[in-house]
């Protein structure tokens, strides 16, 4: 059910109509004691931080000190050498973990899709089945309001060759994407970076009013904020060669400064101020963190930290915490230490853990343990395939393929105009076919292996954050993609062959049908280049080296190929395609006629050629039959094969 959201006041943000069922909990996040190691180097060492709903915590220090590694460890994503993380008091698990949103440094997006399209995707794809489509839909209009992006939710993301969003207006984007799921724990990296001063202003301060106005717990990654925005944050943890610089208050952070002798200048940004000194001598660095560690002795230093409170945040005692006794009851080893813990934190673990109760019961128990998708693997496949479709179209069927593919049918027609049906011409009709066949290939694979890389970023973008299945998306790109991978093929044939010379609908129909199944197998092959080579070089080395041998023993280039290398053959598949034009174009229609001095045997006791004969003489024995097997067979290898790489070889952690 949606309840009615009327904005409270004017400066209210308000946040999407929630469904009740759906209203996600707010969390308490402690860490303590991260410790992690990368590259055989410690990257944090000893990290505690708190940051309660409706606050952000600002992570702050200089380039390379750990931030991002600290965001990697809070999303779950990265694997702690020591530590523990706590979302009120639970133990980091998988059913938190779908409460984290994590907004990337890098804004990854389709950039020929708007903004409004890439909203809308996200949401059919990431919000519950529950939810009908025009409530998703209103969750969509309402987190463009919220991030202010109305005046450009019709513009394209765009990249560096066309003009889109502003690099402001991506970074609300990329924010947008992630609060569709409406999280507890937003996690961001620099979102901040490459604004101006007005707009990271202005993005902080609706980061802000969100915090305050649902009860979400921010944590954000800071680079050289301002005094205004360093001013919008509560908490802060400063980070200095990956260790503790200071973890507090920010309203305090310059007190903790001048306890130790080192004072700020006076109308000076604090922000600047600290972040110099952490980047000073090694003396001033190393007299800060140890400081830092005296702190975590003083008496105001939060008791969810402190070691002696080790006993209730052990995972023993939140093993036995998932089970609320039948009389609504914890056991005594829990009640003694709620009776520990702060009123509002004390709330916050109660609702946890009634909800974990009350949901074991439930069908949700199940999906609270285990990780469950969003949606159905339909949704996901109907969806994708439309995203797919609508992404790869202006790429595919763009204006300069389309001159393209015009301009060279016409060329190929006239080049090889009305044919005759003799010998002297035959080597010209198998030119069209091993020309036709060689091309679209060429085209199909490195279209495939180029489209690749950037597209992989943001699947595996979506993939980490659970928005969908691996199989749903291959499937659907295949299907997405079908119509777009065989339109200009069909084009150029449409073009080209009635020029050549026209017999029968029939023989017309399935050379297109081999020419579109030939095409289908070079971009699968592509793909699988694509999926299994990380780097772009080394993918059209690889793919340059397979094509090129592919024509050379396709059986138009080289007919007398040594007798050792004539396996070769049989991986090059242009050789099946072009072997079924040459059988259903010389099987159908006028026979060839031979040439006074012919080269075949045959014509001596014949006047005319026939397949077969043309076919032995290029050493090809498979009926068409077989080829089709072998084609169809090179499809499903290569597009399993493309699969089996990215789920197993290349799965983003
Ligand atoms: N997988 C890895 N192997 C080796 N070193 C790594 C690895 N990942 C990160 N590092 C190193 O860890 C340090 C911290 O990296 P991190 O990206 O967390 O820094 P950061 O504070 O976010 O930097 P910036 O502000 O420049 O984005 C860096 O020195 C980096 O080179």
């Amino acid at each position: 059910m949606v309840i009615d959201c009327n904005r409270a006041n004017d400066t209210t943000v308000h946040f999407p109509c929630l469904i009740t069922d759906h209203r996600p909990l707010p969390v308490h996040l402690a860490f303590r004691g991260i410790s992690v190691g990368a590259g055989g180097r410690k990257i944090l060492h000893d990290i505690d931080g708190l940051v309660r709903p409706g606050q952000i915590l600002a992570v702050m220090g200089p380039s390379g000190c750990g931030k991002t590694t600290l965001l990697n460890c809070l999303s779950g994503r990265l694997k702690l050498d020591s530590g523990q993380i706590f979302c009120n008091r639970d133990p980091l698990c998988k059913r938190w973990k779908r409460k984290i949103c994590y907004v990337l440094q890098q804004d990854i997006f389709f950039p020929d899709l708007t903004l409004r399209q890439t909203l809308e995707y996200t949401a059919r794809l990431r919000l519950p089945d529950t939810m009908s489509h025009t409530q998703k839909m209103q969750y969509v209009d309402h987190i463009i309001d919220v991030l202010e992006l109305q005046h450009c939710q019709d513009t394209i993301i765009g990249d560096y060759l066309k003009r889109g969003l502003s690099g402001g207006e991506k970074k609300r984007a990329n924010i947008a994407c992630e609060l569709l799921t409406n999280p507890s724990l937003m996690l961001l990296d620099e979102p901040t970076s490459g604004l101006d001063s007005h707009a990271a202003y202005s993005l902080m301060q609706t980061l802000k009013k969100y915090a305050v106005n649902e009860g979400k717990t921010v944590v954000i990654t800071l680079h050289q904020p301002s005094s205004q925005i360093f001013h919008l944050c509560d908490k802060l943890l400063l980070l200095c060669n990956g260790q503790t610089a200071y973890s507090g208050d920010v309203c305090k952070v310059v007190d903790f400064f001048g306890s130790i002798g080192i004072h700020i200048m006076p109308h000076y940004n604090p922000a600047d101020f600290i972040l110099e000194q952490v980047k000073s001598s090694a003396e001033v660095r190393q007299k800060i963190i140890h400081a830092a560690r005296e702190q975590r002795k003083s008496s105001d230093y939060p008791p969810e930290l402190r070691c002696h409170n080790c006993a209730y945040m052990s995972d023993k005692f939140n093993d036995h915490s998932n089970k609320l006794l039948p009389n609504g009851t914890f056991p005594a080893i829990e009640q003694e230490a709620l009776n520990s813990m702060e009123p509002d934190v004390r709330r916050l673990w109660l609702d946890t853990h009634s909800h974990a109760s009350s949901s074991a019961s439930s069908e949700t128990s199940e999906s609270d343990c285990h990780f469950s998708w969003p949606t159905s693997f339909w949704t996901q496949l109907t969806v994708l395939s439309q995203r797919n479709f609508q992404e790869a179209r202006p790429r595919m069927l763009s204006k300069l393929n389309w001159v393209q593919t015009i301009g060279l049918g016409i060329m190929a027609g006239l080049l090889w105009f009305q044919l005759e049906r003799r010998e002297e011409c035959l080597h010209d009709i198998q030119g069209w076919m091993f020309f036709s066949t060689t091309y679209w290939m060429l085209f199909a694979h490195f279209g495939a292996l180029s489209s690749f890389p950037p597209e992989r970023e943001v699947i595996n973008k979506e993939r980490r954050s659970g928005s969908y299945r691996l199989s749903a998306y291959y499937i659907a790109k295949m299907l997405g993609e079908l119509p777009l991978t065989i339109t200009l093929p069909a084009i150029y044939h449409f073009i080209s062959y009635p020029m050549l010379g026209f017999h029968s609908p029939l023989v017309f129909l399935t050379l297109l049908a081999f020419l579109l199944l030939n095409t289908v197998v070079a971009q699968s092959v592509g793909f699988f280049i694509g999926a299994c080579c990380m780097d772009m070089q080394a993918s059209i080395t690889v793919s340059a080296l397979y094509t090129l041998a592919t024509q050379l023993f396709g059986g138009y280039l080289a007919t007398n190929i040594p007798v050792w290398l004539t396996w070769m053959r049989y991986l090059s598949m242009v050789h099946y395609a072009y072997q079924n034009m040459q059988i259903i174009e010389f099987s159908e229609g006028l026979p060839i006629l031979c040439a006074q001095q012919s080269k075949f045997s045959i014509c001596n006791e014949s006047d005319h050629i026939p397949v077969t004969a043309i076919l032995e003489a290029q050493g090809a024995h498979l009926p068409l039959w077989a080829n089709t097997l072998v084609l169809i067979m090179f499809l499903v290898i290569f597009r399993t094969l493309g699969y089996l790489v990215l789920r197993y070889f290349k799965n983003p952690k």
